[in-house]
């Protein structure tokens, strides 16, 4: 167990830790998330007795941790820092090998007699603890290359792998994955859930907050160095919390392949005048996902549908936390939707209509739009390159196209800002 009590950091004149608080349970994995500055490095190196705070204590199984001898701190908690430059120049083999430092004597290579790896028995010496931690970070294929001659991405996991190396009950990570690749990045932190199955208690300073989520069992989100909030990823990334630390709007929602919390970031709401009118939005079939993001990035109160489950608009829209009107996978529009759908034109200051297909089973549809406010056709062809034949489908879509503003899909955001001029 870790205990964070009231730990107070002054560095020059900046107060960087506020008196933060926490508790790490043995065997889980928790995510220290914030904007830049926020204080999470220097938590971490106050939890390695690097530094000392100017109050408050770090414990570690009991001990304050700034009591510790380097040595004894250094059996407890291994660290990858956030910056891996090494001027020397080792094998990298050599590297991870001084991971084992606090279990020699000091004198020579001897091992002390209480490294733990010795008790363990003939198969584990510390020759082969070094050779499986640069398995589990793969990176023995550069053991015998001085570690001036490896990349960013890969002193990284050296770096790792000699953390790994130093076999402590706790693991503490500063932007683990900063520099490595989208497929480096997962394995990465499936091994830290592998290791943290098999026991260790890990602590990871992460940007990514959807890594964050997928990954750790709890998070503790800093905000100018005081804990703004902290529990299950579900519980601390909620929008108010998100726009408080980052100040940055953002939709929270579950990605729809791992279930996990989801945070999209959107754009800052254009400067000028405040979008704030209700937009509804008729199509679908995987056409609207970008005409929705627009116009909620835009700031606009924006609605969907009628969408069939399984649309990938929908999942868009749900990504985005618009309000949806949805019907069941395949089926045509029932009362129940269309009743949904009628009440959404109503509230809507503004209908867009996009790129529907106009035929029988939209007549509904098309007669619910005409009775919107004010309504906006996205049309990738002219209405006449269409060649429909007659039918009532056909004379109420020709009908909604003279009353409204028919615009290509790149032109939306402006019809619609005419709209809300009463351009119409
Ligand atoms: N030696 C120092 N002297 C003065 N201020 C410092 C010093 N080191 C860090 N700071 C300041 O302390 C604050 C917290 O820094 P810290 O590196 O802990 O933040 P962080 O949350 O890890 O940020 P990032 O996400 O950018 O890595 C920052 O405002 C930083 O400028």
């Amino acid at each position: 167990m870790i205990r964070i009590e009231d730990v107070s950091v002054t560095l020059g004149d900046s107060r960087v830790l506020d008196g933060v608080s926490a508790r790490v349970p043995d065997g889980k994995f928790v995510g220290l998330v914030g904007p830049n500055g926020a204080g999470k490095t220097t938590l971490l190196r106050a939890m390695n007795g690097v530094l000392s705070p100017d109050s408050g204590r770090v414990l570690v199984d009991g001990d304050a941790i700034a009591d510790l001898s380097s040595k004894a701190a250094s059996r407890r908690v291994a660290t990858v820092p956030q910056d891996t430059t090494l001027s020397f120049d080792f094998d990298v083999r050599d590297v991870v090998a001084m991971g084992r430092n606090p279990y020699r004597s000091r004198f020579g290579s001897g091992i002390d007699s209480s490294d733990r790896s010795a008790d363990d028995g003939e198969n584990s010496t510390s020759a082969a603890v070094v050779e499986r931690a640069m398995e589990r970070t793969d990176v023995m294929q550069f053991a015998d290359r001085s570690i001036t001659a490896v990349s960013g991405g890969e002193r990284q996991r050296i770096l790792l792998a000699r953390a790994l190396a130093q076999d402590t009950p706790v693991l503490l990570l500063d932007e683990p994955t900063a520099s490595l690749d989208i497929n480096h990045q997962v394995r990465t932190f499936e091994l830290v859930r592998e290791l943290v199955r098999e026991g260790k208690t890990v602590v990871a300073a992460i940007h990514d907050l959807n890594l964050a989520a997928h990954y750790c069992d709890e998070l503790l989100l800093l905000d100018s160095g005081s804990v703004l909030s902290s529990g299950p990823p579900t519980d601390v990334l909620v929008e108010d919390t998100l726009r408080e630390a980052f100040d940055a709007r953002a939709v929270v929602s579950s990605h729809p392949v791992t279930g996990s919390t989801y945070v999209t970031a959107l754009p800052e709401r254009a400067t000028g005048r405040e979008r704030d009118g209700k937009i509804h939005v008729v199509g679908g079939g995987g056409t609207v996902s970008r005409l929705l993001y627009v116009l909620s990035a835009a700031g606009y109160d924006v609605s969907v549908g009628v969408l069939n489950e399984g649309d990938s608009d929908l999942e868009t829209a749900r990504l985005l936390g618009l309000e949806t009107v949805v019907e069941e996978p395949f089926a045509p529009i029932g009362s129940e939707a269309q009743a949904a759908l009628e009440g959404k034109i109503r509230d809507a200051d503004v209908t867009i209509l996009s790129d529907v297909e106009i035929g029988s089973g939209n007549l509904a549809n098309l007669e619910a739009v005409s009775a919107a406010d004010s309504v906006v056709v996205v049309e990738e062809r002219q209405f006449e390159a269409r060649n429909y034949a007659g039918s009532a489908a056909v004379a109420s879509y020709r009908e909604l196209c003279e009353r409204g503003h028919v615009v290509p899909p790149d032109d939306v955001l402006s019809a619609v800002e005419d709209a809300f001029a009463g351009e119409s």
